[in-house]
């Protein structure tokens, strides 16, 4: 079983390339800012801003997240949110619950529990986010740290978003990527690596590139374990 372990600030490709690595070795992937982003969804709904009420509307919901790569769903209480966990409101009011001790620890148990059932069965799964190479699974076969100038990921969420980073669109990102790591920061520590942790700047190299790094890791710890 491997567990691959990738974290980073936002905009660097933690995603799409943990997903990529997941189709490419059969395993699979756990995307943990769907995890926050869902209960902030679920505490917008229900007008929960209070962090003593966070923990108790995690703890009753009905919840399912998918780790296949190939197919990235997250259901609460019943409703299929993927997209609306992608809102602006989400993205710029996720904090109400990471930002919460109790309601990370009750999110990391099930991090826990979902990289135990899933690595059991299909051999492996690439875990992402802020927190999984230091707290979650500081024991991963693989622990990657990916950075990247924050003016090259503000350039690459603008081109997602608006389709080509035009000046008006890199300014128009600007602030949600540089306010989201500035919060971030007060929870989680994803901009230096831990110790035993590699660091993989992706500034000057493309997604393609990425990815086969990314795999040159995961090879490097298999001959390790041989
Ligand atoms: N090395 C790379 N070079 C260029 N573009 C990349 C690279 N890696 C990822 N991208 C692109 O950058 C964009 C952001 O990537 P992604 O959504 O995977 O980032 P993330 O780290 O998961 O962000 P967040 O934490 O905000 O969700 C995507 O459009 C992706 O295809
Ligand atoms: N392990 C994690 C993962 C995510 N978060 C928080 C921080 C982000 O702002 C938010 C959404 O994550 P993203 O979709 O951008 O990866 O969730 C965290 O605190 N710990």
């Amino acid at each position: 079983m491997t567990v691959i372990a990738i974290d980073g600030p936002s905009g660097v490709g933690k995603s799409s390339v943990s997903r990529e690595v997941a189709r490419r070795n059969g395993f699979g992937y756990l995307d943990t800012g769907a995890m926050y982003r869902a209960m902030a969804w679920l505490c917008l709904q229900r007008g929960v801003s209070d962090p003593g009420d966070v923990v108790e509307q995690i703890r009753g919901v009905d919840f399912e997240i998918s780790t296949d790569p190939e197919h990235v769903s997250v259901e609460v209480d019943g409703i299929d949110v993927t997209t609306d966990i992608r809102s602006e409101d989400v993205s710029t009011n996720v904090q109400i619950v990471s930002s919460v001790p109790d309601a990370r620890e009750e999110l990391i148990g099930m991090q826990r529990d979902i990289i135990s059932r899933v690595s059991a069965d299909k051999g492996g799964i690439v875990v992402e986010g802020r927190d999984i190479t230091t707290v979650v699974a500081p024991d991963a076969d693989v622990r990657i740290l990916m950075t990247a100038r924050e003016d090259v990921r503000i350039a690459r969420r603008a081109g997602e978003i608006h389709g080509e980073a035009t000046e008006e669109s890199v300014e128009a990102t600007r602030a949600q990527v540089a306010d989201r790591d500035r919060k971030d920061s007060a929870t989680t520590s994803f901009l230096t690596a831990a110790e035993g942790v590699h660091t993989l700047d992706t500034t000057h190299i493309d997604f393609d590139e990425s990815v086969e790094a990314v795999m040159g890791l995961i090879d490097q710890a298999d001959g390790g374990n041989k």
